[in-house]
């Protein structure tokens, strides 16, 4: 059987390509027509609330449809190719509860790697490696439902990367975690090989990404550098 691609630590950053793309639901503009590409790796999506970036993220591995223009990741239509798209684009959920489907924790890290194909005797060896990497090996056995919020996002957050996607995208990471979770996952997300795509009200998080994206009623109103990106968005918001 053959395993699924390793994601090497110099992966490359893969290239997602908004070409016109939009979300109308019910005659409202969700995002309006936004045409960019995005190839760098660490990027923050940012903005107030209900602004649009959680569409925004879940265009980029086709968890939503564009109702007009396309998205493509390496040229591949999130559409059309969605199951490619999906091995390549990992997504990480803002509440685990929305991922973790499996009573066991290792049931749930494995889930995925069966679907790829991955030997059955390899399994066991890439789930301990994985959360091993992450300090919570000792979870592997535990019942799902009785992991704290915490733990339960580093589960989540070990189910996609056991994938090696080569790009995760994260829908505001550390809102549900205290200061001792957020500054894990912090660091777990700093120390990814992989590329990011991060939506976040964690300014705080986002001080060293290469690129942050600042979402306004549905459009990109800024795109720069954090410490462009970021003063000006404050400004906005006070
Ligand atoms: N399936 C849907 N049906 C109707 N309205 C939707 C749907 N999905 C999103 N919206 C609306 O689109 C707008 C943008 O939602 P989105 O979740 O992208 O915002 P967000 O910037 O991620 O917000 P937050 O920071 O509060 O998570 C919101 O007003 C939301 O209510």
């Amino acid at each position: 059987m053959r395993s699924p691609d390793p994601s090497p630590p110099e992966a490359a950053t893969p290239k997602v390509a908004f070409e016109g793309a939009c979300v109308t639901i019910e005659d409202r503009a969700i995002l309006l027509s936004t045409t960019l590409t995005l190839a760098e790796r660490r990027v923050a999506i940012i903005g107030a609330n209900g602004s649009g970036k959680s569409t925004f993220a879940r265009l980029v591995n086709g968890l939503i449809a564009p109702t007009a223009g396309r998205v493509t990741v390496d040229g591949l239509d999130t559409v059309a190719d969605a199951a490619k798209v999906r091995r390549t684009v990992g997504f990480v959920f803002q509440n685990p509860d929305n991922q973790i489907v499996f009573p066991m924790v290792s049931e749930d890290v494995a889930f995925g790697l069966k679907n790829v194909g991955l030997a059955k005797a390899e399994i066991p060896a890439r789930i301990a490696a994985e959360l091993g990497r992450f300090g919570i090996a000792h979870l592997a056995e535990r019942a799902s439902h009785s992991l704290s919020g915490g733990e339960k996002q580093m589960v989540a957050l070990c189910s996609v990367l056991v994938m090696r996607p080569r790009l995760i995208v994260f829908d505001e990471p550390t809102t549900l975690l205290d200061l001792n979770n957020r500054n894990r996952l912090r660091a777990a997300i700093a120390a990814l090989p992989q590329s990011a795509i991060v939506v976040t009200h964690d300014l705080d998080l986002i001080g060293e990404f290469d690129r942050v994206l600042v979402i306004e009623d549905g459009r990109v109103a800024a795109d720069d550098a954090p410490a462009a990106a970021v003063p000006w968005y404050v400004g906005r918001a006070s």
